[in-house]
């Protein structure tokens, strides 16, 4: 995924300055930074949920917002960044669950309704993606009988339901008690260890960083300031306004 140029202001709030950076696929990046640094934004904008005023975003050489036409970028056809968007999924910091929907129907209602999969093998994947999130016991369970921790679970269970080649997750834990996130943040771990699916992360969780990333990058201001492994980044961190933010954050993960 590389992002190229790209600028967003919300009227006079200039959020994200001509940022460049790339994510190589089965990598997994966590952006910190003090809170109105454009973090969300980022994630929002490959979701298709804000548009970037200039700059392009591609996933794997396929243009979001764009398409190419010779050597020229023009708009892209809705079509197309249907297709591009597709493979990006996001879990939310307030879990969005279907709240009229079962467990398993939850995690099934894309793959069978999106990508036109059979209900018996979505339903399959389903519940061992449920097993893998610790759930396989809640199927037929509606959202409003599990608990924060349960109802994210089903969550991040639904967005690995349709395979996606990027996952963002937003700030997933900061909804939830400590100790819920704890356990929250165990099963990501080990997804993390278990797929090679890209992820960009946003989270306050700087242990939890520590464990499952590649690279690091800290947000200023609408730039990124500093952009290294996790070792370099927390132990060595090379800036001062990353220095002083790694002091404010308690981290509870
Ligand atoms: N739809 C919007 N309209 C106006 N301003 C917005 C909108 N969305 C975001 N902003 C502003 O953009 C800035 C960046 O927001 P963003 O949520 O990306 O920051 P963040 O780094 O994720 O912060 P946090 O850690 O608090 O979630 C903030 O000043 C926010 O108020």
């Amino acid at each position: 995924m590389t992002f190229d140029g790209v600028h967003k202001s919300f009227g006079k709030n200039v959020v994200l300055d001509d940022l460049h950076f790339s994510v190589g696929a089965g990598e997994r990046v966590t952006l910190i930074g003090p809170s109105g640094s454009g973090k969300t934004t980022i994630l929002r904008m490959l979701m298709t949920l804000t548009r970037p005023d200039r700059g392009t975003i591609s996933v794997d050489g396929d243009y979001l917002y764009h398409e190419k036409s010779g050597d020229q970028l023009v708009p892209a056809s809705e079509a197309h960044i249907r297709k591009v968007r597709s493979r990006i999924t996001m879990v939310f910091q307030h879990f969005n669950l279907f709240p009229n929907m079962k467990v398993l129907r939850n995690v099934t209602e894309a793959p069978i309704h999106v990508l036109g999969t059979p209900k018996d093998e979505a339903e399959a994947k389903g519940k061992e993606l449920l097993e893998l999130v610790g759930l396989g016991d809640k199927l037929n369970a509606h959202p409003s009988q599990l608990s924060g921790g349960q109802q994210q679970r089903v969550a991040i269970a639904r967005a690995l339901a349709v395979d996606p080649d990027v996952l963002l997750l937003d700030e997933v834990t900061s909804a939830l008690d400590p100790e819920i996130a704890a356990e929250v943040l165990d099963v990501l771990r080990d997804i993390a260890k278990s797929t090679d699916v890209t992820m960009l992360l946003v989270t306050h969780a700087m242990k939890f960083a520590r464990d499952v990333s590649h690279r690091v990058l800290m947000f200023n201001e609408g730039k990124i300031i500093e952009d290294a492994s996790p070792e370099q980044l927390f132990n060595e961190p090379e800036h001062d306004r990353t220095k002083s933010f790694l002091r404010s954050v308690i981290d509870e993960s």
